[in-house]
Formats: structure tokens, sequence, C-alpha cells
């Protein structure tokens, strides 16, 4: 049986990583005065600079060799063509598709699946300018001014942070609330604002199950109730995206208001569905699908550029040599744009929830690492907070900084500032300050080592379509790390359990818990003093989260 960390690529990767350890970055440049040209390269509004990094050509190589003896070009070809390579849900992974603005078929168990998508674009593109003219009316005749969001987890982040990305670009009447947290003060905070006559809920759901969810829209829809129309005014007022139609109709939902997605999109990779409807509510259906577009073009660029010159793969390589050979156990995001500050959160998911796996596609234990912990917040914001570690703590942190190079008019001398002040960091941490003064020696408690890597993403200006490919190369990076660990990258076994014990422990808010540990039975214990067991805390009990037997007595 194939083993990754047998084979003579991984071994002589390890070689060169005891070769290489006392190297230092900047000699690379000194060495080599062509080294940005070489590992710098661009995708439409995307600029990528991944020189500074403890890359040797010589690794570099070795890496893309990596890829080449991978399953990449297969999995890659398996994936866009609608196979099933999501193999515990028995799935294949298509969100590709829902960007595929080529008109070229795509197939699922032989149909074309491109018709269905194209029909619930057109169906966005009425409903999101139906909002937008103020054609579409509430119960009382008044048009929309708010939009609240109620989803979680991938039917969340992605529409939070592209909204609030491209917030410059928004519908002037429309503001946009995301409820997320089961936390009840979460929703209870946007309701207290906002005129039930003049809001739309957007209930987004994949499985219309998800306990945190159904619980905010159970209480959104109280509110509208107390506060304003009828059962039968519901639907002008909540529309919902899911998978699971009759649930959304049972819950009050107008069947032709039911924005449909499919299966094969998995949640974390959902923006370019009809999740995607507050973006479109937002900066139009135009935008939308610049979207789309800019999504589309790095997709063409992942199937189509080689390997040494596919921004993807090389991010992705990049990061398996920090991971697996370095020993880098995080990957900081960091990006110098306000209007990205939910950038971090949204690839913490992507990443953290595609490659948490400790298991193989054959169910076999893995014996390297895969995912790595992603963190960050945006600059200049965290140059006063976690910056000091990165540059003289004991942590080895691979950094990505991103920003757009446009300024936003009246604001040019922030932006100057904004984007000097990243450059000096990526410059400090690969010098050190070890070359300010002869006397600092690396003991020094003054001393910054240096040595440390980051890339530089440039967007030339952040706009749909740049933040459609940015998203787009994220993801693919995923991809390409998971397909060389061997892992699927599709599931989420571990959220499932989480969501299913949460389903056994609210049942036994007034029964005996002995089946449980005695921590969780002593918790359990102060928190039933809160419940008295006629309370209708239980009716929030979340659907069991999947079909696995109930637990055994542990
Ligand atoms: O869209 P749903 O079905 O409510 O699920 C919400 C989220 O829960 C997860 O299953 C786990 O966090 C995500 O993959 C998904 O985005």
């Amino acid at each position: 049986m194939f083993q990754l960390t047998r084979s003579v690529t991984w071994q002589a990767l390890e070689r060169l990583r005891d070769k290489t350890a006392n190297d230092r970055i900047r000699d690379y440049f000194t060495n080599d005065p062509q080294r940005f040209e070489k590992m710098s390269l661009r995708v439409g509004g995307l600029f990528l600079d991944y020189s500074k990094h403890h890359v040797s050509d010589e690794v570099l190589s070795k890496l893309l060799e990596l890829a080449d003896h991978s399953a990449l070009v297969q999995r890659r070809a398996q994936m866009f063509s609608g196979d099933i390579i999501n193999v515990t849900e028995n799935r294949p992974v298509l969100h590709t598709a829902l960007r595929n603005l080529s008109d070229e078929p795509v197939h699922v168990d032989g149909n074309d699946v491109m018709p269905e998508i194209n029909r619930t674009r057109e169906q966005i593109k009425q409903f999101s300018e139906a909002v937008r003219s103020g054609e579409w009316k509430g119960y009382n005749g008044q048009r929309i001014k708010d939009v609240v969001n109620i989803g979680i987890g991938g039917s969340d982040l992605g529409p939070n942070m592209a909204v609030r990305a491209l917030l410059k670009y928004r519908h002037p009447e429309l503001h946009f609330h995301f409820v997320s947290n089961v936390d009840g003060t979460h929703i209870q905070k946007v309701l207290s604002r906002l005129d039930p006559a003049t809001t739309l809920f957007i209930v987004s759901t994949k499985t219309f199950s998800t306990q945190e969810t159904l619980l905010n829209a159970k209480t959104a829809r109280r509110w509208f109730l107390e506060n304003a129309g009828e059962d039968a005014d519901v639907g002008a007022h909540f529309i919902a995206a899911s998978t699971n139609r009759k649930a959304a109709m049972d819950f009050g939902i107008r069947e032709e208001n039911v924005f449909e997605f499919w299966a094969w999109v998995g949640g974390r990779y959902s923006m370019w569905s009809s999740i995607g409807l507050p973006i479109a509510l937002s900066i139009g259906f135009d935008g939308f699908i610049e979207l789309l577009e800019g999504a589309h073009e790095m997709d063409r660029h992942f199937i189509e550029a080689p390997f040494s010159q596919n921004m993807p793969v090389l991010m992705a390589l990049i990061g398996i040599w920090y991971i697996n050979f370095i020993g880098a156990e995080t990957q900081a995001i960091v990006p110098y744009d306000q209007a990205l500050n939910q950038l971090p959160s949204f690839l913490q998911q992507l990443d953290m929830e595609s490659n948490g796996k400790s298991v193989d596609i054959f169910g076999h234990p893995v014996n390297y690492k895969t995912g790595p912990i992603v963190w960050g917040q945006t600059g200049s914001n965290g140059q006063h907070a976690f910056f000091q570690l990165l540059h003289q703590g004991t942590r080895y942190v691979p950094i990505d900084f991103i920003a757009s190079l446009k300024p936003e008019p009246g604001v040019e001398d922030h932006h100057f500032a904004l984007l000097t002040n990243m450059l000096a960091q990526a410059n400090a941490f690969m010098e050190g300050s070890q070359g300010d003064s002869k006397e600092l020696s690396q003991h020094d408690p003054y001393s910054c080592p240096g040595n440390r890597p980051s890339s530089t993403l440039l967007l030339d200006e952040l706009t749909p379509k740049n933040l459609g490919a940015l998203i787009a190369l994220y993801e693919h990076k995923v991809f390409v790390q998971g397909v060389i660990w061997n892992i699927n990258s599709f599931d989420q076994w571990g959220v499932q359990l989480g969501k299913r014990i949460a389903g056994e422990i609210s049942e036994r808010i007034d029964t005996n818990a002995a089946d449980f540990d005695a921590s969780t039975q002593g918790l359990l214990e102060l928190v039933r003093a809160h419940f008295p067991s006629d309370g209708n805390a239980k009716q929030s009990a979340p659907a069991s989260a999947d079909k696995k037997p109930a637990r055994k007595k542990r």
C-alpha cells in the first residue's frame, strides 16, 4: 500500500528540510536577484508574492514533484466533472458548477445540473431585483429596509463576509444583519432595532434541521407575529435558502420563496448558491454574477495552469512544507483591509472544517499532520495585539498578508499608511532586527530573529470579481492539500457528533442522565436548576443530527 511518508519525494523533502534548516530567507534574495520575479504571479486582478518563504529553488521543485506524484490531476478532474469524491457522504462536490458561466454541461448521475442551477440563478435575479426596487412589499404594503440572514457556519460566514467586504457597493436603502449564535441575546439585539413591517428574514440552512438556525428562525417568527402580521403574512417576510423544501414550507415559507440548492454543495462552499442571496440583495444581481465570474476565472486557472504557475497549487505546497516538514502548527491570515475583517473567520471554517481530519479516504489513520489552525485578524490592529509573539515568540507562524491596492477616495493617506505598514511587517518578519546593529546578538531581548515567512496577496481593488477569485483561490488551496494528504475535505463528522450529543443532553433536562460521564452529569445538574421541568426549554431540543444509533452508556 502507498504510504505518503515513505515516498521517495517525501523523504527527499525531509532531507532538504535538514539541509536548508539554517538558510536565511534574505540570502535567497542576495543569491538570486530574480527571486521576486520568479516567485510571484498574477491571475486576473490578484497578485501573489511568495518569494519571502523559507523555500529554496530545490525545495520548490521537490514540492512540485510531490504534487505531480499525487492524485491531484485525477481528483481535480473528478471534482469538476461531478464524480463522487465526498466518499463518506457518497456525493459529488460541485460548488464549481455554481459559478460555471461557460455553459458547458456538468453531469451528476448522468443528468446535466446546469439547467437547474441557471433556473435558481434566475429566481435569485427576479427576487433580488424585486426587493431592491421596492416592488416586493411587506404585509402592510411597505418596502423592505432590513434584511436579516439567519444561518450558521457555511450558511452565515460566506454571505456575512462577502456582504461586509463589498459594503461600498450595497444598496443605499437596505441594511443587512446576520444572526448565527444560538445565544438568544444575539437575535434579541438585532430585532430590538428593527421594524417587522419592513424586515425580510432569510432562513439559510442547507438541511433546515440545524438547532441554532431553527430556534433563531422561530424566535424571529414569534417576534413578527407579536409585533406585526398574522400567520398568512409570514410568507411576505420569510424566505429560505435550503435543500429541504418541505421543512421550509412547513415553517410557513411560500413554495416559490424557497430558493433551492443541492446536496452536492458543501455548507462551507455554498456562498455561490442561493445561500449567497444576501450578497445579491446587497450588491445587486449583476454584482453577484461578477463574484461568480471571479471565482470561475480562478477555477479555469486552477484547471489550466501548470503546477509551477498555479496559484492555489503553489500556496498549498508551501503550506504543506511548513506543516509537514518545518512543523508549523498554525497559519495566520492578516488582511490589511477593514472590509475583509470577516475573512479570517470564513477561512477558518473553510480550512479547519475541510482538512481537520486524521483518517485518509480509505479509513486508515494518517501518520502525518493535516490541516493547520487558521486564525488571524485585520492589520494594522493585529500589529498591536499578537504580532509581538510572531516577531519574538517561540512559535513559527507563516502569515498570509492580504490587501487591495486601490485607495478609497478621500482617505488616500490612510490607505498609504495601511499598505506601508503591511510591507514593513512582511519585511521585518523576514529581516529581523539583527541587521540593525552589530551589537545585537540573537539572545539579546531587543533582537528580533527574523527569517519568518509570509505571502503577500494583492488585489488590484476589492471588487466583487476579485473577491470571488480570492475565495476560490483558498477553496482550491484547501482542496489541493486535502488531495496530497489523501483525506476527504468535504465531510465533517466531528461537527455532526457535537450536534447529536447536544440533542441527547437537552433530552435529559428533566430525566436522569446516568449514561453520561460524571462531569457532564454534574454540570447538567447545575444547568437543570435553571430550567424547571414544566418549562419550555426542551422545545428547542435539536433534531438528531444524523441517523447514527443512540449512544451507548460510557
Ligand atoms: O446549513 P445548515 O444545514 O444549517 O448547516 C450549517 C453548518 O453546519 C455544518 O454542518 C457544520 O458546521 C456546516 O458544514 C454548515 O455550514
